[in-house]
């Protein structure tokens, strides 16, 4: 079977720090993933792993059926970072930040070309940012920093997403608007996995979830995983609350 991610055995310390326990995940293409776990259960250190950008102490990663460098080399896997993992007075502006998303398709004199300008254009059009294109990222709220970033994944056409906390300090209005734009991703036959603490944005979006905490709790569909035991071993709390904040989205 043909996997979006399929990585086994990983193990991640920090120095003396467990992050990742042997996680292994196994995640078919064309679905919206929910990574859930609470605060320091390893959920940036797993994207981490899988974009390659922490080198786990043991395990192996294939994403779309290739090595993961030759995946990031392709240009198929995009990251939306956590927004505190940002620097926002940095001078770009929000149409600069889509076109990082071409840096891969640019060549060798990185002139961007006229089908980078219209990717560029079509991607800020699809997240609804073309009126801001010109403005400074830092300008935006947080809901459009996180369609910028997202805008920046589809010009690069990127066929793996993977969004850190994509509805952290992000209005409801824009919450919807994400969300749907993750939607029609999949039905593209993209790979979304977001990772939150907050349940709550899970039900209503996500085809399947992975509970971290530091081991994979559980993986499957929703209505298996998201039982009682589980959450009290993710989350660690009185999981009538847990489930009652489920269940009221649904
Ligand atoms: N660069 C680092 N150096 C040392 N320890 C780290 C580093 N990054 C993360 N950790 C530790 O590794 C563990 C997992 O952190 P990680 O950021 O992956 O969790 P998380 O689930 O994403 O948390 P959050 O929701 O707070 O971002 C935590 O104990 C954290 O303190």
């Amino acid at each position: 079977m043909n996997l979006a991610i399929s990585a086994h055995g990983v193990t991640v310390h920090y120095g003396e720090t467990l992050a990742l326990d042997d996680v292994s995940v196994d995640i078919a293409p064309g679905r919206i993933c929910g990574l859930l776990g609470m605060n320091g259960s390893g959920k940036s250190t797993l994207f981490k792993a899988l974009m390659g950008l922490v080198r786990p102490d043991t395990g192996d990663i294939r994403l779309l059926d290739r090595d993961q460098r030759q995946a990031r080399r392709d240009g198929l896997i995009a990251y939306v970072p956590q927004s505190e993992a940002v620097d926002w007075t940095f001078p770009v502006t929000v149409a600069d930040v889509v076109m990082m998303g071409r840096y891969g398709h640019l060549g060798l004199t990185r002139r961007p070309k006229q089908r980078d300008k219209a990717a560029v254009r079509a991607a800020l059009e699809r997240v609804g940012l073309t009126e801001l294109a010109g403005n400074p990222i830092g300008a935006l709220s947080g809901g459009q920093r996180k369609r910028a970033f997202v805008a920046r994944g589809i010009a690069q056409e990127a066929q793996l997403l993977f969004l850190d906390e994509p509805f952290a300090g992000v209005d409801k209005k824009s919450e919807a608007m994400i969300s749907d734009l993750l939607r029609a991703l999949r039905a593209e036959g993209r790979t979304v996995v977001i990772s939150t603490h907050d349940l709550a944005s899970v039900p209503a979006l996500c085809d399947e979830a992975v509970l971290l905490q530091q081991r994979v709790i559980a993986h499957g569909p929703l209505d298996e995983v998201l039982s009682p035991d589980t959450l009290a071993r993710t989350f660690g709390v009185d999981t009538a609350v847990a489930q009652s904040s489920t269940q009221e989205t649904r």
